[in-house]
């Protein structure tokens, strides 16, 4: 994807990084200034797009919150549907759980059971891959609806947090990596 003038976007200039945010020891990286730039998170996005056309996705998947940022506007370039997976007592009427554990933290996803019919193709979407906690726990709930992961995508990877290894299984797409 070309920026203005027809260069190559950097997209690592637009991720902000913060040392011992929100605890001691993490470093922060925030996607902020990246979707604070149409241009840039129009490119990011058309990037997911590609990767999505190319399996023929039906559906998109996305963990809360920023797995939503990330996965609505591929859903709304590829009139595709998007369900959230969400935090407790955020979605009503019957749910599917799975639990998992964080960089910092453990937590528990839901999703609707209508979300994802058998046999339908899904796009994962989120931010960033650092544990791979949160993404595994999205995949088993899919997959306990009898949905077929066609693959994962993400802004980021931190690559020595090894999340790769819990999608080994999956295509993968990630735009930048640290
Ligand atoms: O690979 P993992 O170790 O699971 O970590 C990655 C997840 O952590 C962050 O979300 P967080 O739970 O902080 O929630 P938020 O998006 O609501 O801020 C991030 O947006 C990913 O979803
Ligand atoms: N280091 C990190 N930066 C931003 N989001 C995260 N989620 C989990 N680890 C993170």
């Amino acid at each position: 994807m070309k920026g203005r003038k027809n260069m190559p976007i950097d997209f690592s200039k637009y991720i902000a990084s913060y040392p011992d945010f929100p605890e001691p020891g993490i470093l922060f990286r925030d996607i902020s200034p990246l979707l604070e730039n149409g241009e840039v998170y129009r490119a990011a996005t058309d990037k997911i797009v590609d990767f999505a056309k190319e399996r023929n996705v039906q559906m998109i998947v996305g963990p809360e919150a920023r797995g939503f940022i990330v996965g609505c506007p591929v859903a709304y370039k590829l009139g595709v549907g998007f369900s959230p997976a969400r935090k407790k007592n955020k979605l009503p009427g019957e749910t599917i759980e799975e639990s998992y554990g964080l960089e910092y933290g453990k937590s528990s996803l839901y999703l609707r059971t209508n979300a994802v019919k058998p046999g339908q193709r899904v796009l994962v979407t989120d931010d960033l891959l650092a544990t791979g906690g949160t993404i595994d726990a999205t995949i088993r709930l899919v997959e306990k609806l009898g949905g077929i992961v066609v693959g994962t995508a993400f802004l980021i990877e931190l690559s020595d947090l090894k999340g790769r290894e819990k999608v080994k299984d999956y295509d993968f797409f990630t735009l930048l990596k640290y």
